[in-house]
């Protein structure tokens, strides 16, 4: 692994469950497009929102003002339907995410299955492409996986992070970051720009961030739980001085159970 100080790494703000705060009551507060703006002006490099299928949190009204109100990147997550893809085209997002969507799910379990699909997500791909819009693929850290994102010509991989945010013990965890650290690897080889979010927190964030090939973070649940005790500006600040901290002596701050020179 890389010793020497890295590029700084983006953090991208997912201001989804601030929209399921609001749509508890019903009204229109919190404000998550308020919640975009302090967050962009506390540093944060991007914003995401997710606009599910069945609107549990980000509407369509919401995106449409992000993406008029915002002046640093939006991504838009979304799940791969035809739906979407029009919404997308549309709007005309920075990026898309595509993600895996159940209904009855409580979040977003595992990644999208591209190797099983890649007809179908090979043209929604080129259709949000010549729509001028970056498309990146919500998936698992897998060769099969990755190997799939390349052929469909998908420019970025978001890898999930969940496993290794949920992993009960240390052994499960060193396991899910060796694992998060071979994908990171495989996928920049392979060209493609890696991401990497879900479940990311405080006390998991540091050995991710120090992977070198990983440039975006996607953080949102923790963060926004986290800024009502301390406020969003205070909280997106820390969490972006624990990632630049990573970067400067990465072979310090990644787990060295992770380090995929030993594997
Ligand atoms: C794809 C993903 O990880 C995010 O969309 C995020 O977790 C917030 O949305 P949900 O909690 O609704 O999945
Ligand atoms: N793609 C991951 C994301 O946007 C944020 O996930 P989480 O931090 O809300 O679990």
């Amino acid at each position: 692994m890389t010793s020497f100080p890295l590029r700084p790494q983006r953090l991208g703000v997912n201001i989804d469950h601030v929209a399921t705060v609001r749509n508890a009551r019903g009204g229109s507060d919190p404000d998550p497009v308020r919640a975009a703006l302090l967050a962009q002006a506390a540093g944060a490099d991007g914003i995401t929102a997710h606009l599910r299928e069945d609107r549990r949190h980000i509407r369509d009204r919401d995106l449409s003002r992000l993406r008029a109100e915002l002046s640093i990147p939006l991504n838009m997550e979304m799940a791969a339907t035809e739906e979407m893809v029009a919404i997308a085209t549309s709007l005309r997002p920075h990026a898309c995410c595509l993600v895996p969507e159940r209904r009855e799910e409580v979040t977003t379990e595992g990644g999208l299955d591209v190797a099983a699909q890649e007809t179908v997500l090979s043209s929604r791909v080129a259709r949000l492409r010549d729509a001028g819009i970056r498309v990146s693929l919500f998936i698992d850290p897998d060769a099969e996986q990755i190997a799939a994102a390349t052929r469909i010509g998908a420019a970025v991989v978001e890898l999930h992070t969940g496993a290794y945010a949920e992993a009960g013990d240390e052994e499960g965890q060193f396991r899910e970051l060796a694992r998060l650290a071979r994908g990171a690897t495989l996928a920049a080889s392979m060209g493609l720009e890696v991401h990497a979010g879900h479940g990311l927190t405080y006390d998991n964030v540091t050995p991710v961030a120090a992977r070198p090939e990983i440039v975006e973070l996607n953080i949102g649940h923790f963060l926004i739980g986290q800024a009502i005790f301390d406020g969003l500006p205070a909280v997106i600040r820390h969490m972006k001085g624990l990632m630049a901290h990573a970067r400067v002596r990465p072979q310090e701050n990644a787990d060295p159970q992770s380090d995929d020179d030993e594997e």
